[in-house]
């Protein structure tokens, strides 16, 4: 059984290097002295968590919770602590410094049985349960354990790399071939348990990963959608039939049955259930079927009156959600099925995916069928997105309906096509970038941030290229909002998958997570950004850039990509 010495060493060891390859190395290293019930455990500590992404892994231990258990722990006062941290500004330090023992046997297992205990301790007196369950990890661990153990518990471990380093690893341990890293990948989009994927790679290597279907209450990452700049470059793309959508600005939603149990998953994959009970009651009440995962697009309306993206985020909430289903009323618009009473549909082409849908979803005005048109016709479905336009969408998504339209999760190709009002006004393109660090403010902007430098996705290279420096478009709140986010991800050294000229490197690096959508009027070649930049041309950068909108509802591997960025010039 895997020592936490070990995993502790390899924590100090990818925190010492800034290279993108060694991390992947020592992940592989590690993995492969693994037996595969530890390979599961590991996945999750190397990423600083305790278990896969869609389940909610918060531990529920703030600073005070956490301070109490150092002094507990190591039999000091809580004042004590505090000083230290207010010393340091990090309680991993402080654990690391009141801690004395050099004797520790805990496992890697050890630590998650304590963490899950921690996890799933609620109710009357869970505070006091959580503190001794941590103090007592804390008493029997080393000076160093006990740091990151803090650190993991703070959901603070930020080592700067994400999942992608730990696919790339698990396919160098259990296949020997960094090729079969798009295997895994593939497979990451329909099993997104890290945990899971891991531990059968290494038990029953590549062919069992591939196998990996829709399982209830396990969402597969959304099918995405292609664009084009120019309306009639979809003729290539759709020669003959094709199905018009209409598009909505919402929220997307995956909504996964088993009889009366619904459960409701965002696009980042996180449960979002408790958000809706309006939905699922209309959910129990509509849908024709014992078992099944359907996708769709979540919009506030009211009276027939579609209200923006903005009105419906205030559904994001934990309290009063209740008073909320009333003040913001929304629809469920569905336009996709991907599984059914016991049969995965990933591998079902769109036409009859569509018709099973129409079968099991009793459409009310709670929960409604995406409407659209099918047609060869470019005429038509000009027509149809003029009229989409006319109705406040968004803009249409066109869909292949030939026989190989299968949902692929996770994927950006050209099944699905989206075209928009603002391409079709031809005004100017909005990214999504990455938050990779910030400048700090002066003047007004004192003690919060000046400008944002914000990355674009390499995926080839599977890192992070710099293409713009945002610093306006912010309201007041947004200014708030974001300093203090930014307070939260700030990293000490260069994330190892983040490529910087030395004249942009900011003044704090941030552990790239956040997503911005962002204006910009024009892309051009700078010598200062990293962006699709090759040895030694110049990469390219976002010229007049301009905040929108958080997009809280997308992850790192969401971001625009440069693949995209040279599709628009
Ligand atoms: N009929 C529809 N079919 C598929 N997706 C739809 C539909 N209506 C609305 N959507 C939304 O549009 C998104 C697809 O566009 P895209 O893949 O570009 O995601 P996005 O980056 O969030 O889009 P954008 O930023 O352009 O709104 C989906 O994720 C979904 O949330």
């Amino acid at each position: 059984m895997a020592s936490l010495k070990e995993l502790v060493e390899l924590y100090v060891e990818m925190e010492n290097t800034s290279s993108h390859k060694k991390i992947v190395g020592l992940l592989t290293s590690f993995f492969r002295s693994l037996d595969p019930d530890d390979v599961r455990t590991a996945a999750y500590l190397v990423l600083g968590t305790v278990g896969p992404e869609y389940e909610d892994t918060e531990l529920g231990i703030r600073e005070k919770l956490a301070i109490r258990s150092i002094a507990d722990a190591f039999g000091i006062s809580r004042q004590k602590v505090e000083k230290t941290y207010s010393d340091t500004g990090d309680l991993g330090d402080a654990a690391f410094e009141f801690s004395s023992n050099k004797n520790s046997d805990l496992t890697i297992r050890d630590v998650m049985d304590c963490l899950t205990q921690i996890k799933n301790t609620s109710g009357e007196g869970s505070q006091q349960k959580k503190i001794e369950l941590l103090a007592e990890i804390l008493a029997r661990a080393s000076a160093m354990e006990a740091k990151y153990i803090m650190r993991i518990t703070l959901g603070e471990l930020r080592l700067g790399f994400g999942e992608q380093f730990v696919l790339s690893a698990l396919a160098m341990a259990f296949t020997g071939d960094d090729k079969n890293t798009v295997y895994l990948e593939e497979a990451y989009n329909v099993c997104t348990d890290i945990g899971q994927l891991a531990e059968s790679v290494s038990e029953y290597g590549l062919a069992s990963i591939k196998r990996f279907s829709v399982k209830i209450g396990r969402p597969v990452r959304s099918m995405l959608a292609k664009r084009v700049d120019k309306f009639e470059n979809l003729n290539d793309k759709f020669p003959e039939q094709m199905a018009a959508e209409e598009k909505y600005d919402g929220e997307r939603i995956q909504v996964h049955i088993i009889n009366e149990n619904i459960q409701i998953f965002s696009r980042r994959l996180d449960n979002i259930t408790d958000q809706f009970p309006d939905v699922v009651d209309a959910v129990k009440k509509h849908i024709k079927a014992e078992k099944a995962v359907l996708d769709g697009e979540v919009i506030a309306f009211r009276n027939e009156n579609i209200n923006s993206f903005q009105e419906l985020m205030q559904r994001r909430r934990k309290y009063d959600v209740e008073e909320y289903v009333d003040k913001v009323p929304v629809v469920a618009y569905m336009f996709d099925i991907i599984y059914l009473n016991g049969k995965s549909y990933l591998k079902v082409p769109y036409p009859h995916r569509r018709t099973a849908l129409e079968e099991h979803l009793e459409e009310n005005e709670k929960i409604r069928l995406v409407e659209r048109t099918v047609s060869a016709d470019f005429n038509e479905i000009r027509s149809f997105f003029d009229r989409c336009i006319d109705k406040g969408l968004e803009g249409i998504i066109i869909k292949s309906v030939a026989d190989n339209s299968f949902y692929q999760p996770g994927k950006r190709g050209w099944l699905w096509v989206k075209w928009k009002k603002e391409y079709a006004e031809d005004v100017r393109d909005t990214f999504d970038l990455i938050i990779v660090g910030f400048y700090s403010g002066k003047g007004k902007r004192q003690g919060l941030f000046g400008s944002l430098l914000c990355a674009v996705l390499n995926k080839e290279k599977n890192q992070y290229e710099t293409f713009t420096r945002v610093g306006t478009g912010f309201t007041d709140q947004d200014l708030e909002e974001i300093s203090e986010l930014l307070n939260k991800k700030k990293i000490k050294k260069k994330p190892p998958n983040l490529v910087v000229e030395k004249e942009m490197v900011p003044d704090s690096y941030i552990d790239p997570s956040v997503v911005i959508e962002v204006l910009g009027s024009q892309v051009t070649e700078s010598p200062h950004h990293t962006a699709g930049k090759n040895k030694s041309d110049k990469g390219y950068a976002l010229r007049f850039p301009r905040f929108l909108r958080m997009r809280y509802d997308k992850g790192p591997l969401d971001v625009t990509t440069i693949e995209e960025v040279r599709n628009l010039l």
